[in-house]
């Protein structure tokens, strides 16, 4: 265990790369392993890049908490510069007056409860085409694809919430559109050389072709957005009922109100539309994936939990969002999910500006953080029994995941917590409520419940899933008959 002017330890590094070959596919996995041998603070060299590797719920606090301006800025990651528009949007921006503003833009204009409240005529509607698909296919009595399923699902809400317009008629092709968002998840998360090797790491990006897809990918995603915001100005574009995510930006950069440090322009629309598609689309259908896993793994909870949605709503024929409140059983899952599969495992990266200690070991500016919210789930001194899927350990608990109690981080905390949170558990709770209440779920043909794989994915993408599709067979429940209108 290395100790040297009493920086955190950390396992030996090789030159230029340092330890960057330890990461794995898994990196929350390989760190969570190496956190066991060097401790919950812990310093890596990632390339070039200093890297301290949390894993405790202390520690966690000290970080995000009590230094959480010390700590609150992002590191500045090649790729994003590009997809952002040279960081003119809220995510990945490093922090300042121009993130502040933003920041407020986000939890006041865009994300507050008023607003995710009046899409949620979309949210059913979404919902209630996904039921109608699925029920066609009960009738057969074959699997169906939950997490193609799903994924298309929270893709089409986040979109109409964002464009004001379906897939379908947005006249870009869904197919092309995962393409890309895959593609931009892939630049974002791809450990580039440049990042990580000072100096030549840009030499050996141009030889990989790196260069050249990201290229490629913004420049798909810019005419897409440019169509869409065009769209919107244009004189003829028939009014929602709501306004989209675009009205509230383009009103914005009108009235230029709020707004102090920098100007609105059509390029912090597009790099927010960025965000809200990167922090939307896969996070919560990887949410509602793993609970339905986990429940398909454990018939019996998966009976609890409708039995709770079904007495609930009864004959009412749909789960509204106004029942959601009374499914205290169905809250619990989804915070037993977030616990075992937080969707972005390591949060997002953070960067330090000034010095601080934690466990009394000195942290200097410029660091990148990771907090392994992953490994802090699964830690046995705060849960018993943590690698299994119990909701139950909810019961008179005030634990929740919003950023107070440290846990329990699948959005983080401080002044970069997620702002979605809002938005993104509207969406699942309901999704999860409806497949409940309308269908009985069977394993395929010749499978057990020990047979369902849980192997999760890194990959290229910021956020871990579950690595094989979740295929169930749905069977209606024959005591709601209602059709769907
Ligand atoms: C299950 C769903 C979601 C999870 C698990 C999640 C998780 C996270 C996490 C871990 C962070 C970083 C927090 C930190 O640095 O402390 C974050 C930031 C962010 N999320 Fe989410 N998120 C989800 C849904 C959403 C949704 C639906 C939206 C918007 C539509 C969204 C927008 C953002 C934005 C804009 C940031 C950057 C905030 C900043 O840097 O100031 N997220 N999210």
């Amino acid at each position: 265990v290395r100790q040297n002017n009493n920086l955190p330890p950390g396992p030996p590094k090789l030159p230029i790369i340092g330890n960057l070959h330890q990461l794995g596919t898994l990196p929350h996995q390989s760190l969570c392993k190496l956190a066991k041998i060097y401790g919950p603070v812990m310093l890596l060299q990632l390339g070039g890049v200093p890297t301290l590797v949390i894993s405790s719920a202390e520690a966690a606090k000290v970080v995000l908490k009590v230094n959480d301006l010390n700590s609150c800025s992002r590191p500045l990651l090649p790729g994003a510069r590009t997809l952002t528009y040279n960081y003119r949007d809220v995510g990945f921006t490093p922090y300042g007056d121009y993130w502040r503003e933003m920041r407020k833009i986000c939890v006041l204009e865009l994300f507050s409860a008023k607003r995710v409240q009046s899409y949620r005529s979309i949210r059913e509607e979404e919902v209630d085409s996904l039921i109608n698909l699925i029920s066609e296919s009960s009738s057969s009595a074959t699997p169906v694809n939950l997490t193609e399923m799903l994924f298309s699902l929270t893709a089409s809400i986040v979109f109409r919430i964002a464009f004001g317009t379906t897939f379908e008629r947005s006249g870009f092709n869904n197919h092309r559109f995962h393409q890309v968002v895959h593609d931009v998840q892939a630049m974002l998360g791809s450990y580039s050389a440049a990042e990580f090797i000072p100096y030549v790491g840009w030499i050996v990006d141009r030889l990989s072709g790196l260069h050249q897809r990201f290229e490629r990918t913004f420049n798909e995603l810019d005419r897409f957005f440019q169509y869409v915001v065009d769209n919107h100005l244009s004189a003829e574009r028939t009014k929602t009922d709501h306004e989209d995510i675009i009205d509230v930006l383009l009103k914005l950069v009108r009235e230029q109100t709020g707004f102090g440090a920098a100007q609105l322009s059509q390029d912090n629309i597009k790099a927010v539309l960025l965000n809200v598609f990167l922090g939307g689309v896969d996070t919560g259908a990887i949410t509602m994936i793993w609970a339905m896993a986990e429940l398909a793994k454990q018939p019996k909870l998966m009976k609890k939990a409708q039995d709770e949605v079904r007495t609930s709503i009864g004959n009412k024929g749909r789960v509204s969002e106004s029942d959601i409140d009374q499914l205290e059983y169905l809250k619990m899952i989804v915070k037993e999910t977030f616990r075992l599969h937080p969707p972005a495992a390591l949060l997002l990266p953070r960067e330090t500006i000034s010095h601080f200690k934690v466990n009394g070991f000195e942290v200097h500016p410029k660091t990148t953080i990771h907090i392994n919210a992953w490994a802090i789930g699964r830690d046995p001194g705060y849960w018993k029994s943590p690698e299994e899927f119990i909701p139950e350990r909810f019961v008179d608990s005030s634990t929740d995941f919003k950023g107070q109690h440290f846990e329990l981080l699948p959005f983080g905390s401080g002044r970069r917590v997620c702002p979605g949170i809002y938005m993104a558990t509207t969406m699942v709770e309901l999704g999860l409520a409806n497949l409940l209440y309308w269908f009985d779920w069977k394993l395929p043909d010749g499978m057990k419940e020990e047979d369902i794989n849980m192997e999760e994915e890194a990959g290229i993408s910021l956020t871990i899933s579950k690595k094989i599709a979740l295929n169930l067979v749905p069977a209606k429940y024959s005591g709601t008959h209602q059709k769907i209108a």
